[in-house]
């Protein structure tokens, strides 16, 4: 069984043979078009909370397609779209070969060099993540875009300064010092949005409502170079480059700002 991947043989386009939700009609990505989306006030009575907790011994990992970093401590989203409390599971990121591509999600159709994702379960109704993953309602994915700066971001600073160490594939380590996911996010998380879509990756279960913020996080292009250094497998195999998948039809999908 060929595993899937972002080449010419295994990539999105081929990904429906084994996963045929890959036609589904709420699939992940999407392009957003912020004219498109609907203002709703709902949203804004009931703003998005974030109460994330640091990190004791954080672990980071090359799972081969991307960098992940896995949860413990409790930190947890709730309101603005969501019903119930959602927990952060992980997160990791998506990019490109160069700048001018990388993103998932687009904006009027622009990539973004990256894309940050912090995947949360919805820990009210469902015991584990792996019990939540197919469900309607199961997870919930903030969407944060980066672009280039001239300085480095210092929540991710702490990350890439040590990818080296988790080069290759099946490579993981502890982040000693506390970290708090909280200096991943953009200012502003009170304006983004919401729509519901999928995991982006196979499976593509169709379970996630995303959260896509307006304001993306600054990263310097060494940052940038330090994540395409990863490699997909063991010493020598190629580096792990343009894992995104392209926007899907939004169909009859409502886009919601919580911004005017
Ligand atoms: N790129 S994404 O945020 O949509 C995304 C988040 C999580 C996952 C993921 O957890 N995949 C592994 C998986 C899938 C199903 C069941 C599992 O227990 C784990 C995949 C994509
Ligand atoms: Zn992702």
């Amino acid at each position: 069984m060929a595993t899937w991947g972002y080449g010419n043989d295994n990539g999105p386009a081929t990904w429906v043979k084994s996963f045929p939700v890959a036609a589904g009609t709420r699939q992940s990505p999407i392009d957003i078009v912020p004219t498109a989306a609907k203002c709703d006030t709902k949203l804004t009575e009931n703003p998005l909370t974030v109460n994330y907790s640091p990190e004791p011994a954080m672990e980071l990992c090359n799972p081969g397609l991307s960098v992940k970093a896995n949860i413990k401590s409790k930190s947890v989203i709730k309101g603005g779209p969501l019903e119930g409390e959602y927990k952060l599971e992980q997160f990791h990121l998506h990019w490109g070969s160069a700048d001018k591509q990388g993103s998932e999600h687009t904006l009027n159709g622009k990539m973004f060099p990256a894309e940050l994702h912090l995947v949360h379960y919805n820990a009210t109704k469902y015991s584990s993540f792996g019990e939540a993953v197919d469900k309607p309602d199961g997870l919930a994915v903030f969407g944060i875009f980066l672009k280039i700066s001239d300085k480095p971001h210092q929540g991710l600073k702490s990350l890439t300064d040590v990818l080296s160490e988790v080069q290759y594939k099946d490579k993981s380590i502890n982040i000693k010092q506390e970290y708090n996911p909280v200096c991943l996010l953009p200012d502003n998380i009170n304006k983004y949005w919401t729509y519901l879509g999928s995991l982006t990756t196979p499976p593509l279960c169709e379970s996630v409502t995303w959260i896509v913020f307006e304001e993306p996080i600054e990263v310097s292009e060494d940052q940038m170079k330090a994540f395409r250094a990863l490699c997909c497998g063991e010493c020598g195999s190629a580096p792990i480059v343009d894992n995104y998948r392209p926007p899907l039809p939004l169909g009859n999908r409502q886009l919601r700002a919580s911004f005017q």
